[in-house]
């Protein structure tokens, strides 16, 4: 059979093709959209070889997703790119990218296309193309290979039977009509995100209308030992294929820089090669070997504890008989079958079965997991469902190798996961902010010192940019001038995020504070040794490390304490002036509850959220900052407002640090300031930033209290309740009117404020005034008593200022406030306190 080339069918196909993969990448996670991008450009760089499209196709398509994939591996912003998150984007492109804005990824059309081992592999696949095609057995068509397929679960194995395996076979087949498209189509890598291999089925594995007549091919590169494999086939409905490929699009080249070639493979992803697909080809499309010469071993790095960086095997045995028996070692993950069957001979071909599943399940667990099963349609819960191939004795064995080698690794890094060590570990010089931001360990070398002459000892020893400055710091100040924050606690009670002096060699110290480690050092928290019983202390007094932080940016923690965390004087009930209601309802719904959270607890337990709305300046925030100081909790006051202006791009991280910190100060109290900026109701003008935030809000809301633990409630403060969107209302539980101060609480106010003052005003005159100042917020009377304060002053010629003492300055008198009244107007207005008035009846705790 000779290579057909069909542009119409190209441009068609890609049509079809591009919306599915585009929407899929949207809705993914960074990583997975690079991951996902990547592919798209090998596959691209695969259909060129293969003359599937033109050249001046490929040449469009590849610049148009290589452009992608830049702009999600160079993007800064933590949610929608991988430059904040150095780790993430190592683990996907290991060693082509740093922290540094200035270093461009060196996957771009131009140099992409220049490399060498990229033409190798374009001029590579044409001639194993033209070899394949011209193979005798290259031209069965369809219904041969279905009737090829095994049909019980011993030889599924055996065969490698790609998956989805035929309908009605042992091997988990569902989809009637799916097979003839899907051989070795879904041996892709990536499940669901790469649209561009579940793109022939829906995520319910319904076959999508094929189009007609596509000739693939198998691709293989025996003369090339580095190039495993690569093009994995992704043409949409390729009825009459001949075998797929599940391997990597570009597959490690010699000629490839280092960046490059690993970016190309899925670290994680690497050990669940050599495919039955792989297999499955070999045996019914080409006749190849039946057992073809490839060791898990020796295939798989990762497997053997090797870098999986690296993940690239080498063919171990390029004694198969054809090229095909290049394994497909660098392509993860299919889904588990249930064809458990050990392959015969020495082969050690990787089933799809438990190794597969342990790829996956070392695989990002959240991120990928309903990748997972949409991508590959609906055959891995056939076949997690069947029970069978989580259960076979050599798939358990092959799980515990490849848990044991390096599936940790897998993913570990991303932002999205929570595992543990990246890269294996076994580079010293790696900076994980997640392992306590210890970015600049002074048992770690130099980074540059330690890279050897190797390639892959300077992939292994590589640093990033930020670690390296550290490292130098390190040098060339010491330890001494290393910043060391401290911070005093909200009131007369120590609360600080456990900061102490901080260098290159100590990890960061979590909030979780025991007050005999607290005691006596002058506000600033020095950790010390001994045993801690608190929650994230490390026994016997080693470094104490808490879980919940683990995953939050030290420098977020650090803005957090430094800006977040109010260190201001305590709050009594009596500084509050008049608000009976709302004081009496606050005592007893959050502060005995928070004093006694063993009694107040089922149906008495405190609420998570409390609303506080009113005209500004009423002193919600004061009730905040009591509440705070009555209940011995932490205060946490921000500005919503702030989390999408000042904090832009990191709204989301910082919301996520902040309960995390403030989960590790319990009990706490997070107070939010103009939480309508926050919460407001979507509209299409709205931001995508914010969005992500107010998201992020509600998640970290609700898991507020999930543990019967955890004492802290979050205070949302608003001038504009009316804004705030149905799912934020009911989570905020109690909400409070906080009005304009009546006449016994602004007598009360000025009452206050005068007493440090020295005045003649009777009782008489300050009744006067009160009733004067009907329709002035708390804040205006603090303002109106500021301005009659100022009277004395400026009756007081300029140039005796200089010279007078404070004794000298007269008394403040009646006529003072009678002119401050001339100069401090009321701020809210008689149609603003209707619509409180009005919202309350509708929505507020306390109407009547
Ligand atoms: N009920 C009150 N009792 C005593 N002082 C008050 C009261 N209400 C307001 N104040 C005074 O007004 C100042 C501002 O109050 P606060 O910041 O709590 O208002 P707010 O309702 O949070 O305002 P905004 O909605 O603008 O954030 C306080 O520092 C205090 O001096």
């Amino acid at each position: 059979m000779t290579m057909q080339h069909d542009p119409e069918q190209a441009q068609h196909l890609h049509r079809w093709q591009k919306p599915y993969f585009d929407g899929k990448v949207a809705e993914a996670y960074p990583a997975q959209k690079a991951d996902a991008l990547r592919g798209q450009c090998g596959q691209i760089q695969y259909a060129w070889a293969t003359d599937n499209i033109t050249e001046l196709t490929a040449s469009m398509l590849l610049k148009q997703y290589a452009e992608k994939y830049v702009n999600v591996v160079d993007n800064t912003d933590g949610s929608t790119g991988l430059n904040n998150y150095a780790d993430g984007a190592l683990s996907l492109a290991s060693g082509h990218r740093n922290e540094s804005g200035e270093w461009q990824t060196s996957l771009s059309m131009d140099n992409m296309q220049n490399m060498q081992g990229v033409q190798d592999l374009m001029s590579a696949s044409k001639v194993d193309a033209a070899k394949m095609m011209n193979s005798s057995t290259a031209d069965i068509p369809l219904s041969e290979q279905t009737a090829s397929y095994p049909v019980n679960s011993s030889t599924c194995m055996q065969a490698g039977a790609a998956w989805p395996y035929p309908p009605n076979s042992s091997c988990g087949g569902k989809d009637p009509g799916v097979v003839g498209q899907d051989i070795g189509m879904n041996a892709y890598h990536q499940p669901d995100m790469y649209g561009n291999m579940s793109a022939y089925q829906d995520p319910n594995g319904a076959p999508y209308p094929p189009p007609q007549n596509v000739q693939m091919q198998m691709n293989h590169h025996h003369g090339q030992p580095v190039m495993n494999h690569h093009g994995p086939m992704s043409h949409p409905g390729s009825m009459n294929h001949q075998g797929g490929m599940s391997h990597h699009p570009l597959g490690p080249q010699p000629g490839m820089q280092q960046g490059m070639v690993q970016g190309m493979g899925h670290p994680g992803s690497l050990q669940q090669a050599a495919s039955p697909v792989y297999a499955n080809h070999q045996n019914r499309n080409f006749r190849a070997n039946s057992a073809p010469s490839l060791s898990r071993t020796s295939s798989s790095p990762n497997v053997q504890g090797g870098s999986p960086m690296n993940g690239y095997p080498a063919v171990s045995s390029p004694s198969a008989n054809t090229a095909v028996s290049t394994p497909g070692a660098t392509f993860p993950t299919h889904p588990p079958t249930s064809c458990n069957v050990p392959p015969p001979g020495p082969t050690t071909i990787p089933a799809y079965s438990s190794a597969s599943n342990a790829g996956y399940s070392s695989a990002p667990t959240t991120g990928f997991a309903n990748a997972q099963s949409s991508g590959y349609s609906n055959a891995p819960s056939a076949h997690a469902q069947s029970g069978i191939y989580p259960t076979s004795a050599s798939s358990l064995k092959r799980k515990a190798s490849s848990m044991e080698g390096g599936d940790q690794n897998n993913y570990g890094s991303y932002p999205y996961g929570n595992h543990g060590n990246q890269y294996g570990g076994t580079s010293s010089c790696r900076y994980n902010p997640r392992e306590g931001g210890n970015m600049a360990d002074p048992n770690r070398r130099d980074c540059m010192e330690e890279s050897g002459s190797t390639e892959d000892q300077a992939s292994m020893n590589f640093c990033t940019a930020r670690e390296q400055l550290a490292i130098n710091n390190q040098k060339k100040y010491g330890r001494s001038k290393m910043p060391t924050p401290t911070a005093s606690s909200y009131g007369t009670v120590k609360k600080s995020l456990g900061a102490r002096p901080r260098g290159p060699s100590s990890k960061f110290v979590p909030p979780v504070l025991n007050k005999e480690d607290s005691s006596d050092d002058g506000g600033q928290l020095v950790r010390r040794a001994g045993p801690n019983k608190q929650a994230g202390m490390a026994p016997n007094g080693g470094e104490p490390l808490d879980e919940r932080l683990k995953n939050i940016e030290p420098k977020l923690i650090e803005m957090i304490q430094n800006e977040i965390m109010d260190h201001g004087p305590p709050v009594s009930w009596d500084d509050i002036a008049g608000l009976e209601f709302a004081k009496a309802t606050i005592k007893e719904i959050v502060i005995w509850p928070m004093l006694r959270p063993d009694i107040f607890k089922g149906l008495r337990g405190p609420p998570k959220g409390l609303l506080l709305f009113g005209p500004p300046g009423t002193g919600k925030t004061l009730i905040g900052k009591c509440i705070a100081s009555q209940s011995g909790a932490t205060f946490f006051s921000i500005s919503a407002s702030s989390l999408t202006s000042k904090w832009v791009g990191e709204g989301e991280k910082l919301v996520r640090a902040l309960f995390a910190v403030a989960r590790c100060h319990q009990p706490a109290v997070v107070f939010i300031d103009e939480i309508d900026s926050l919460l407001s109701s979507r509209s299409d003008g709205e931001h995508d930033a914010s969005r992500r935030i107010k998201t992020e809000f509600l998640v970290q809301f609700d898991g507020v209290g999930t543990s019967s633990e955890d004492r802290i409630l979050i205070i949302g403060a608003t001038n504009r309740p009316q804004e705030i969107d149905e799912a934020a209302r009911r989570r905020l539980v109690k909400r409070l009117y906080i009005p304009l101060p009546d006449y016994p609480a602004r007598c009360q106010i000025v009452h206050s404020l005068m007493s440090t003052q020295n005045h003649s005003l009777t009782e008489d005159d300050i009744s006067i005034i009160c009733q004067r100042a009907e329709g002035y917020s708390g804040a205006d009377m603090a303002n109106l008593c500021r301005e009659a304060a100022l009277g004395p002053i400026r009756s007081i010629q300029g140039s005796d200022i200089q010279n007078i003492t404070p004794d000298q300055v007269r008394p403040i008198l009646f006529r003072d406030c009678e002119e401050a009244f001339r100069h401090i107007r009321p701020s809210v207005t008689q149609k603003d306190l209707d619509l409180y008035v009005e919202w309350n009846k509708q929505f507020g705790s306390g109407a009547t």
